[in-house]
């Protein structure tokens, strides 16, 4: 028997379909997503809190869900908009099928509803507040949920996503019969401390793989708690909501940028380090989430296929003397990434970690890996 589900949208638009997952109702941001693989990484990445997201692939859950591709321990994401989910899930890594594990995690997801004309909406007009209500339906009610959304801008929910006390990472990537490598203390020579604002556990992996004994700290941590821990290199990670009201991290931040110890800022993690260096920063109106965006880097004039997942970006024309553009997106022209001049420290908007997504803007790892190197080499 079919459960039925409504997306509610604060332009008044109403979408019919069925219920894939919980019962009940979510409210959030309503965005779109263009990967066409990594729906489970998506649902997970803590970067979605407060989201729901709308995948404009049209068949999503055909390869069901497993354990080792999680992006964190939970579903962040506030919701989950697709066409179609096929009857059955087939992969030999399969553990579950999407909707047996939206409705074991209490996600609301929906689905035989029209995404190309929800995602011209969400184009034309921009990012939508919304309501997803499915089981006991009122269309009334959902529609004032979604107008009542106060929307993104101003939120700060990286300190809420973020772990409460902090620990140690020595996790690899994964790989075909060998699940994910851990490595000895032995084997990491590098100590980075990573400030985690709704980590993805790709960026750790990647950096791991990379050498790095990471500690995950939480996102309140002062500049003299992780100076004292003797970094070799500091990581600013993704995360959800506005970077503009977290002061406690961008206080942090410039604190850390004065002892010149190198700096790699993802995503929420660049944007604060573009507000640090005293950049502004700005809503876009409705994001780039995908995995197919092209980035160019400036200096080389390589074009990289990225994987991409943000809805504020650093305002170009604030940018301070000692901030310059590496990167800019092909599709509006976009800030990319920065470096400062002045100390080893770099951000980038895009997703280099991927998961999912293509993995040709990986390199950047090793840019910060070189920065470490020098660092330590100049002491
Ligand atoms: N993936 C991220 O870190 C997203 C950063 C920020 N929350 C944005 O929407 O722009």
């Amino acid at each position: 028997m079919t459960v039925p589900a409504i997306l509610a949208l604060e332009d008044g638009s109403i979408f019919r379909g069925i219920a894939i997952g919980a019962e009940g109702h979510s409210v959030g941001e309503v965005v779109f997503n263009t990967a066409m693989t990594g729906y489970q990484e998506i649902l997970t990445d803590p970067s979605y809190a407060r989201q729901i997201v709308t995948l404009t692939y049209p068949h999503i859950g055909n390869t069901g869900v497993n354990s080792e591709d999680e992006e964190a321990g939970t579903i962040w994401s506030a919701g989950l908009v697709i066409r179609d989910l096929p009857i059955l899930a087939s992969s030999f890594r399969s553990e579950q099928s999407l909707s047996d594990y939206l409705k074991a995690r209490n996600i609301i997801g929906i689905a035989d509803i029209d995404t190309r004309r929800l995602t011209r909406i969400l184009r034309d007009k921009g990012a939508q507040g919304g309501c997803l209500m499915a089981g006991d339906i009122d269309e009334a009610k959902a529609l004032v949920m979604a107008k009542e959304f106060a929307g993104l801008k101003g939120m700060d929910l990286a300190k809420e996503v973020t772990t409460p006390k902090s620990y140690e990472w020595r996790e690899g990537s994964w790989a075909l019969g060998a699940g994910h490598k851990t490595f000895s203390d032995a084997e990491l020579p590098h100590h980075v401390v990573a400030y985690d604002f709704g980590v993805k556990r790709n960026i750790l992996r990647m950096l791991t793989d990379r050498g790095c004994r990471l500690t995950v700290v939480p996102a309140k941590t002062s500049a003299a708690d992780v100076m004292a821990m003797n970094p070799d290199g500091v990581f600013l990670s993704n995360g959800p909501g506005d970077p503009e009201p977290c002061d406690y991290a961008i206080d942090a931040i410039k604190e850390i940028l004065k002892t010149g110890v190198p700096v790699f800022g993802i995503c929420l993690g660049h944007q604060l380090l573009g507000l640090a260096s005293g950049a502004k920063t700005q809503k876009m109106k409705f994001g780039h989430h995908g995995a197919n965006h092209p980035v160019q880097d400036l200096k080389t004039k390589v074009v990289h296929i990225t994987s991409q997942n943000h809805g504020f970006a650093v305002d170009e024309s604030s940018l301070p003397a000692n901030l310059v553009i590496s990167h800019k997106s092909l599709f509006d022209g976009s800030l990319q990434g920065f470096e400062r001049t002045d100390t080893p420290a770099f951000g980038f908007q895009g997703h280099p970690e991927a998961s999912p997504g293509p993995h040709d803007i990986a390199p950047l790892f090793n840019q910060f890996m070189d920065m470490i190197v020098a660092a330590k080499q100049a002491k």
